[in-house]
């Protein structure tokens, strides 16, 4: 792709994204620009990826096709008040913060109409299976959103939604991984209880649950169904299902689901 990618931020986020998009090979290096107020993180994506880097907010702003405002929430408005007048006239202006809304990102640019995608993407998209829900307001056209889809394709899945549903999306995609992340280590440890060294058992967890996902995405086959085909008849895997469901594991993960959808849209009402 023949276009400069700008991020500001070069935190968590930034950093996956720019490793899923140079590893991609969709985007040269040399076309990515970064920056960020502490210069060890840019060392790092430098050292890295070989990209661009700055601590000139601005810097990024006036050269970016596509520009990525990757810091917290809370911070977005100062930035895009500081960097508004240097944007391209037509320039795909990103955020990729929770909580914070088309509207108010159109707030924050004052006269400056653009177009405006919102995104939610999550950190698996540094090894290039994240997921990406998209929305955007009136001024993207076709081109553009080809050009966010190959963008944002260049490292995971990507889906178009209602913003209404923006809150739900961050904390189903763009937070769960948290939670995933908890479940390995729930079980790697109970693999190394029942003996198994710990290195073997992260990788036997990862890749169960990497081929259970696969087996949903690939065969479309409703995750119970698959559930079913996993447990013979008094065998092993029912034991395992009736202590989850006695213990109340998927009303906790339906709980915790509910309360990070609830926190994204208590950022919306406090950074709008
Ligand atoms: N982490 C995740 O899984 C996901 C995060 N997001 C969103 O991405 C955004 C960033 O999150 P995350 O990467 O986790 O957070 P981080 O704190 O890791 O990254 C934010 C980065 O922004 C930098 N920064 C702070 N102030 C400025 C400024 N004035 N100008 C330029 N850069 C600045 C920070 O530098 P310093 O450290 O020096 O303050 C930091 O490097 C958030 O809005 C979050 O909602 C979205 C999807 C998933
Ligand atoms: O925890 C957060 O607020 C960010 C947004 C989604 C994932 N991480």
């Amino acid at each position: 792709m023949d276009k400069i990618i700008g991020f500001i931020g070069c935190g968590n986020m930034a950093q996956a994204m720019i490793g899923g998009i140079v590893d991609s090979g969709l985007i040269s290096s040399k076309n990515i620009y970064v920056s960020n107020p502490i210069v060890e993180q840019l060392d790092l994506v430098r050292s890295k990826y070989g990209v661009n880097i700055t601590k000139d907010n601005r810097e990024v702003a006036k050269v970016s096709d596509v520009l990525i405002i990757a810091v917290k929430p809370h911070i977005c408005d100062q930035v895009i008040k500081e960097i508004s007048h240097d944007l391209k006239d037509d320039v795909i202006f990103t955020s990729i913060a929770a909580g914070k809304t088309i509207k108010s990102l159109e707030e924050s640019l004052g006269a400056r109409k653009l177009k405006i995608i919102r995104t939610m993407p999550n950190t698996p998209v540094q090894v290039g299976e994240g997921m990406s829900v998209i929305a955007n307001n009136d001024l993207v056209n076709e081109d553009d959103l080809k050009t966010i889809e190959e963008l944002f394709g260049s490292f995971g899945r990507v889906e178009y939604l209602e913003e209404k549903f923006f809150d739900g999306a961050t904390a189903v995609s763009g937070s769960s991984p948290a939670c995933i992340y908890i479940l390995i280590e729930a079980l790697a440890d109970s693999a190394v209880r029942a003996g198994i060294p710990r290195d073997k058992a992260y990788t036997m967890v990862a890749q169960t649950v990497k081929g259970t996902a696969e087996m949903v995405l690939e065969t479309g086959i409703h995750p119970g169904e698959l559930k079913d085909k996993v447990c013979s008849p008094g065998g092993t895997s029912i034991e395992a299902v009736a202590v989850l469901e006695k213990e109340g594991f998927r009303s906790a993960v339906i709980s915790a689901i509910k309360a990070s959808a609830q926190k994204s849209k208590e950022l919306s009402e406090n950074n709008n």
